[in-house]
């Protein structure tokens, strides 16, 4: 009784094996893949009715198995490379020209020069950006490197007679002639008219001055 016990779920196991290994021989290979997309299923069934697959529809199934999990590893690392690398390629890029830049740029002007330059450079420009010279000393060295040797000799902060002397009737525009030449940077107008000549004659050059 035990043995014919025994014999029987061992005979029942027998052809539900066999029927399985028949399902998968008749499916042949594309029963990896179904089985693939279907993972719940698998983890729902018990243990004790795992299908018995024969060995080398397990290999093939492994080997499946292995090339897909090899597949979805290159397709994941594409996926992440490929959105990345032009914006790497873009940052090396511009590190690259910038870095060129500057090591072109160090090269062809150098700092020693540079301040050379700057401490020989006599141009107003300069002058101007240079805030802490007075305003007495800046005058003076745009006026010893003007082409005029006549403004070359005047100076600011002396009196001196005037070089240039605007004639003209009332209400003839003299002032908008003395406005548009005051705007040189070498003339030093008068604030007002001095009217010299026709009202002030009697005070003398001293006055003038
Ligand atoms: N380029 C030009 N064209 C035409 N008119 C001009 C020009 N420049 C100055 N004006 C006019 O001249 C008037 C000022 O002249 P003056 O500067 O000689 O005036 S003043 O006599 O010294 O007070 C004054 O006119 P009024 O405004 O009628 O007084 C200015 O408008």
């Amino acid at each position: 009784m035990l043995s014919a016990a025994r014999s029987e779920p061992q005979s029942a196991q027998v052809p539900r094996a066999r029927s399985d290994q028949e399902r998968t021989r008749t499916d042949s290979d594309d029963v990896c893949a179904p089985r693939r997309r279907q993972p719940r299923e698998e983890s729902v069934e018990p243990p004790g009715e795992v299908p018995l697959l024969p060995p080398f529809c397990v290999k093939r199934c492994l080997d499946a198995e292995s090339h897909a999990c090899n597949d979805m590893a290159w397709a994941l690392l594409f996926a992440r490379l490929a959105p990345c690398s032009p914006r790497l390629s873009r940052t090396s890029l511009c590190f690259l020209s910038i870095s060129f830049t500057y090591a072109c740029y160090c090269v062809l002007f150098p700092a020693e020069s540079l301040t050379q330059k700057s401490a020989v450079d006599p141009t107003p420009g300069r002058a101007r950006c240079q805030t802490p010279v007075p305003r007495t000393v800046e005058t003076q060295a745009v006026r010893t490197h003007s082409p005029s040797p006549a403004l070359s000799t005047m100076k600011f902060g002396n009196k001196k007679l005037p070089r240039a002397i605007i004639v003209g009737v009332k209400k003839g525009g003299t002032r908008a002639v003395l406005e548009f030449i005051r705007i040189h940077p070498d003339v030093r107008a008068a604030g007002t008219e001095t009217h010299f000549f026709d009202r002030n004659y009697d005070r003398g050059l001293d006055w003038y001055r």
